[in-house]
């Protein structure tokens, strides 16, 4: 983008000499023609004395005073192309206005009025200015950014230079928010807009999956995965599906689901809506919070087990009420009566409303995977299963760097040795590698204190065996078919178990 310099023409040509000049110049203006001569003034005299002449065409993008600048709505048309241009003003406009941007600490800088920057766009230029309010317009301060192009190119402008212009506004947009956690409101009877369906803070998790304690070949899996889905837009089109994957998690608490989460919403840079689903009083306002997310994010139901009775039969139970049991500080339970059902929640899944937001992921997080009703994680609702085990050795390594900083030390082979038939999640290995942060041992205290702990828990696993069956503690995943006991982790993409990893 470069600005031209109507000063320098407007004075050494004067008025005059613009009425002789203007229309000829603008009429038959071959393409290599100096930029300046395009200038704001020039076409401005020509427009105003002899509009027959004019060859060119002016767009006006105008702001409107409802919408979410933080947001990126389909509307946001004025926003975007702001965004566009801020990037090209900061460069070669001499003259500029900075707004505070909402999000992050950075400025937004746009065009004074009367200010223009010329962009190319497949070797033709436009011209974009800002245009001050309509007199009636004051009030509400609607402005505009004005577009001018000359009339020969309309068909690539409109169809593929403002498609592109919105596109990059939005990356632009995009990258500078600050991401978000959001969670529903209590009340949404009333409730219409964002703000008030949703509250939210910033979302700040240190967690990456360079950090995530668990098998390097099941994590590069899932980046796969996830990398496929973030890029492959047409597929989706293609197919005529939404463009949507739903992940369920699995395991007993402590192996990392929601750390999972936190690492995925990291690495996609996506915002979290994380569903409190006992809050939702109906299947209506479970789709209010559907049509005020935006695309670019990740919806959470944990535990989703416990959010709802959704364990029943489909046919019997899923449009029935359901109830909830809210534990109180006495600890009794006090019964609710919640209408959403397993139908309204299969719905705000794949249902008509969940197509019309864009690069969204699911995630239903469960502790107690047989409970779940099958229609609820069938293959195409939710498309990847992921087992969050307890923690083996490649985790454990993870865990000590992040932790200890080491990567090697003459007591990983006893943890090696014991890993194979302990079963300990991550978050109990963490609390013993975190010794070292509140004791300030070093690395080799910590790791005595993990073999103690995996020690006391073999030992309590053996007393366990001998146990006639059914008095052993329970399994805490209570998943019910062995494969965390063998300590195995199944990453199962299509419901089945068709990819297992040894732990
Ligand atoms: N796989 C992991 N990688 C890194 N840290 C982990 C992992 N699993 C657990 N942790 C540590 O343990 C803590 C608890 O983990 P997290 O809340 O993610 O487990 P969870 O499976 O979601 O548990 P719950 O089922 O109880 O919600 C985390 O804050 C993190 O410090």
């Amino acid at each position: 983008m470069t600005t031209m310099d109507q000063g320098w023409l407007a004075s050494n040509i004067g008025s005059s000499g613009w009425f002789l000049l203007a229309p000829l110049l603008a009429a038959y203006a071959p393409r290599g023609l100096p930029k300046m001569y395009f200038n704001l003034h020039l076409r401005w005299h020509v427009r105003r004395l002899l509009p027959f002449l004019d060859p060119f065409v002016t767009i006006d993008i105008v702001s409107k005073p409802d919408i979410y600048i933080d947001r990126i709505k389909s509307s946001d048309a004025y926003e975007e192309v702001k965004a566009y241009l801020s990037a090209g003003c900061s460069r070669d406009a001499r003259e500029l206005r900075a707004e505070g941007a909402l999000e992050g600490d950075g400025f937004i800088l746009s065009l004074r009025e009367g200010q223009e920057v010329a962009d190319e766009f497949h070797g033709v230029t436009v011209w974009w200015s800002s245009v001050p309010p309509e007199k009636e317009d004051r009030v509400g301060q609607l402005r505009s950014l004005r577009l001018t192009f000359h009339q020969r190119h309309r068909e690539l402008i409109v169809d593929e230079y403002l498609p592109h212009v919105r596109r990059s506004g939005r990356t632009v947009l995009f990258r500078n928010r600050r991401r978000r956690l959001y969670t529903n409101k209590k009340s949404l009877e009333y409730a219409s807009t964002r703000d008030e369906v949703w509250s939210y803070v910033d979302f700040k998790h240190p967690t990456t999956f360079d950090t995530l304690a668990m098998h390097p070949d099941k994590k590069t899996k899932i980046m796969d995965d996830l990398d496929d889905f973030r890029n492959n837009k047409d597929y989706y089109n293609r197919i005529g599906k939404a463009w949507k994957r739903g992940y369920l998690l699995y395991g007993p608490p402590g192996t990392g689901k929601s750390t999972m989460i936190a690492a995925m919403a990291n690495y996609l840079d996506y915002d979290i809506y994380d569903i409190e689903l006992t809050m939702v009083r109906s299947n209506n306002d479970l789709r209010k919070l559907l049509i005020e997310t935006t695309g670019k994010s990740i919806i959470v139901i944990e535990d989703i087990d416990c959010s709802l009775d959704l364990t029943g039969q489909r046919g019997t139970s899923e449009d029935l009420p359901v109830h909830i049991d809210i534990p109180t500080l006495n600890n009794k339970k006090r019964k609710r009566t919640s209408e959403v059902t397993l139908s309204g929640l299969l719905n705000f899944i794949d249902g008509i409303w969940s197509a019309h937001i864009d690069q969204q992921i699911i995630v239903f997080t469960t502790n107690y995977v047989d409970k779940l009703d099958p229609a609820l994680i069938r293959r195409g609702r939710m498309d990847l299963h992921v087992e969050m085990s307890y923690c083996c050795f490649e985790a454990f390594k993870t865990l000590a760097k992040n932790y200890l900083g080491v990567n090697k030390h003459p007591l990983f082979d006893t943890v090696k040795e014991l890993l194979q038939t302990v079963e300990i999640t991550p978050a109990d290995v963490a609390e013993c590698l975190m010794t070292s942060e509140r004791t300030d041992h070093g690395a080799d205290a910590c790791l005595e204190c993990l073999i103690n702990e995996l020690k006391k828990k073999a030992s309590k696993m053996e007393k366990d065996k001998e146990k006639p069956e059914g008095e052993a503690a329970g399994k805490a995943n209570g998943k019910g078919n062995g494969d965390m006991a063998n300590g195995r982790g199944v990453l199962d993409d299509d419901g089945d178990s068709s990819d297992e990893y040894e732990y």
